[in-house]
């Protein structure tokens, strides 16, 4: 499905990755852990267009086609999600309009009719029921006055409004609690599928305790250097980074 080589990039002239290879094939659930500053985030908005950033090297194709020449819109219409870190607020705009404009302009894209209005609140009810999302809140603007959770809960209903292919999921330095941790991985479980992928990037074990990933990877000074089942996550809540970074800088 999504397939990274030897990808460079940097900000404002400094570089940040520095040649990323990843493979995510469809059914899988990868998580990207490793210490702060390592470039996780940085990925993340590489995958997904944030033009603060300059691919200087490397190639990236998602389902056969080149993810670099595509504009960040395409890329979601093409079945990227990106959860964020800090969901923006959008007043005056209710989540049903939001959804509604959202699905259409993927659908327009697959050369599809807009979803009809029965459809689509058939579709809310299901996915609201899905990620347990208090009716309440879609009645409201785009995440105005939610709580931190409620804000995530959102995202991840998103998700499930969309059906994307690949999911980002940062959760990096979030702040989450345990209530927020938990919606997003039961949100992952349940929309996991054969033919889906998700990327979790997380500093926390803990956030693994609930999504069970099948393949872990520990991203340090902007490489891939370790990358093994979900015991490496169990061994780095153990032992930290200090031991794969005095390896890594050995080698
Ligand atoms: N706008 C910017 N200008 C300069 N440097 C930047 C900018 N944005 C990010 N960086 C640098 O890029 C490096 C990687 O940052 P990134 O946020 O990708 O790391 P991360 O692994 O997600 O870190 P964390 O775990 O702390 O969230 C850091 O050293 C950061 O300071």
């Amino acid at each position: 499905m999504l397939t990274i080589k030897n990808l460079h990039a940097s900000i404002n002239g400094k570089e940040i990755l520095r040649g990323i290879d990843l493979t995510v094939n469809a059914g899988e659930v990868h998580a990207i852990m490793g210490p702060n500053g390592s470039g996780k985030s940085t990925l993340s908005a590489v995958l997904t267009g944030n033009p603060l950033f300059t691919v200087t090297e490397g190639e990236v194709y998602f389902n056969g086609k080149n993810l670099l020449e595509m504009k960040p819109e395409d890329r979601s219409r093409e079945g990227i999600f990106l959860s964020f870190q800090y969901p923006v607020e959008i007043p005056g705009v209710s989540m049903a309009n939001f959804m509604r404009a959202a699905i259409n302009a993927h659908r327009t894209y697959q050369g599809l009719e807009p979803i009809s209005a029965s459809d689509f609140l058939k579709m809310m009810r299901e996915k609201k029921e899905l990620v347990e999302l208090d009716a309440k809140l879609t009645n409201r603007s785009v995440n105005e006055g939610f709580s931190g959770g409620e804000k995530k809960r959102n995202e991840i209903f998103q998700m499930a409004m969309l059906e994307p292919k690949l999911s980002i999921l940062d959760e990096t330095d979030s702040g989450l609690d345990i209530d927020a941790l938990r919606i997003v991985a039961e949100g992952v479980n349940k929309l996991k599928r054969d033919d889906n992928a998700c990327m979790v990037i997380t500093h926390y074990q803990r956030l693994l305790d609930y999504i069970k990933p099948d393949i872990v990877h520990v991203l340090y000074k902007g490489k891939i250097v370790r990358t093994a089942g979900p015991e490496l996550a169990l061994e780095l809540e153990e032992r930290g980074y200090e031991w794969i970074k005095q390896q890594v800088d050995e080698e």
